[in-house]
């Protein structure tokens, strides 16, 4: 039973400076700094239990975050976690609705990016309250419960809560044997870490072939800034990878809708999968020009990471905009909001293929689609999980891949904390790893 008053709530600027090795580069984002607005939320409960929750951000951008999540904490601090999940709906509506902060929103933006960052703490508490993995925690809820924590405004012209609670309700055959097929196999997994922009060749030939040697079939490579890069970088790896592994790629939404088709047309031999963020994140009708476009070349297209909110993923359903959706697990309002988004996915049929490649998303994202699978998809057609090989070492509970596939976390939690030391020395700015590349920095520019 979730319990005790929520008697503190603090906010760090953790970075960590990737972009010194090229690691996350793309197309738009060229130096990124993982980063992330991390939150801590702590009880009066006797049992000591903190929630940790993050949200992803890349660098500067991070204390902008962390000023929206210091101006939201007064709505969380002092309720009763038993009053908040027993009532999720109206606990994430008064979240997203304050009537001075939604107007930075509403539900978008850097606002939003602060409620997911709280939520997840939240429901990091929670799980752990109850001992059991976020997963496993949405998949023991009665359907009824699940349902409780979804603020269905704005979507019910295309999912009302009775459409979803019959989907749940299917959802519940065959669910013990997919649970077993889950803490058996895994969730299975693409890799994006071989093929980032800023990698040069050789670094990108290394670890394709060290990735093919662990089991990898499914990669990602990052285009969009030069035709003849690309063209370059996507032969050498269908030429590694051979004709049956699974490419996809990613270009960040750099393109014009006509130039997003004109590029992939020319890189249509290379046999990809999907184009992901062919072009901006808010042109859903973009993105179904590009899917009609692409459609003959057996080129689909991908998007969620960048997506506001679910009533934009609703758009894009609405609009065959997409034939991969990405979910993010904190972008959108956190697990409830994703579960909107879960299940709109599955009325329409598309497969869901969630965002991972930042610090943190791979340990959080994980959770929500093995829980997809056990309750709500129930199937693995055209369906993984993004993964990128990099920060899980600052993790108290690290992601575990196996044979290319997320294998289900066992810790209570959302897998969200991080190791106090990790945190300690690459707080921004005054953090032991920030203020030496600080000074670095400054001996440089001086004259
Ligand atoms: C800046 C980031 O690394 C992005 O490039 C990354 O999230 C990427 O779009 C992805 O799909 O993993
Ligand atoms: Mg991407």
């Amino acid at each position: 039973m979730a319990h005790g008053r929520i008697s503190r709530l603090s906010v760090h600027d953790v970075r960590f400076p990737t972009s010194l090795s090229g690691h996350g580069s793309d197309a738009m984002h060229t130096d990124p700094d993982y980063s992330a607005a991390y939150v801590i939320i702590e009880t009066d409960a006797e049992d000591g239990l903190k929630g940790y929750g993050i949200t992803f951000t890349l660098g500067k951008g991070t204390e902008v975050v962390v000023c929206a999540v210091n101006a939201l904490a007064q709505q969380v601090l002092h309720k009763d976690l038993s009053d908040i999940v027993g009532d999720f709906r109206g606990f994430y509506r008064q979240l997203t609705s304050d009537g001075q902060l939604r107007w930075l929103g509403p539900e978008k933006g850097v606002v939003h990016l602060a409620t997911a960052a709280i939520l997840n703490a939240v429901w990091d508490l929670w799980a752990k309250q109850e001992g059991k993995p976020l997963w496993k925690l949405l998949v023991d809820m009665d359907p009824q419960m699940l349902l409780s924590c979804i603020d269905f405004r704005y979507i019910t012209d295309v999912l009302t809560e009775k459409d979803a609670y019959e989907i749940l309700k299917k959802g519940q055959l065959g669910k013990k044997e997919r649970e077993e097929q889950m803490l058996r196999h895994g969730y299975p997994a693409y890799t994006t870490s071989c093929a980032w922009l800023g990698y040069s060749d050789s670094t990108l030939k290394q670890l394709c072939a060290a990735a093919l040697k662990d089991g990898w079939t499914r990669f990602k490579v990052k285009v969009g800034a030069d035709l003849q890069d690309d063209i370059r970088r996507c032969r050498l790896l269908r030429d590694m990878i051979g004709p049956e592994k699974t490419l996809m790629m990613d270009a960040n939404q750099c393109w014009d809708v006509p130039e997003a088709v004109e590029w992939m047309a020319k890189l249509a031999e290379f046999k990809p999968l999907w184009i992901e963020e062919p072009t901006s994140p808010d042109d859903i009708l973009g993105h179904a020009a590009i899917s009609k476009a692409l459609a003959p070349l057996g080129i689909g297209v991908a998007t969620g990471e960048q997506c506001h909110n679910r009533v934009i993923f609703k758009q894009l359903l609405q609009a065959n905009a997409l034939q991969f959706l990405q979910i993010d697990s904190c972008r959108l309002g956190s697990v409830n909001e994703n579960l909107s988004v879960l299940l709109m996915a599955k009325k329409f049929g598309i497969p869901v293929c969630p965002h991972a490649g930042g610090v943190g998303l791979c340990e959080l994202v994980q959770h929500l689609i093995i829980f997809d699978y056990i309750s709500v998809s129930a199937s693995l057609q055209n369906r993984m999980c993004e993964y990128v090989d990099h920060l899980h070492e600052h993790f108290k509970y690290p992601v575990v891949i196996k044979h290319a596939s997320y294998l289900p976390p066992k810790d209570a939690g959302y897998s969200t904390e991080m190791k106090e030391e990790s945190v300690k020395k690459h707080q921004y700015p005054d953090g032991e790893v920030w203020k030496k590349l600080l000074v670095a920095q400054d001996l440089c520019v001086q004259p």
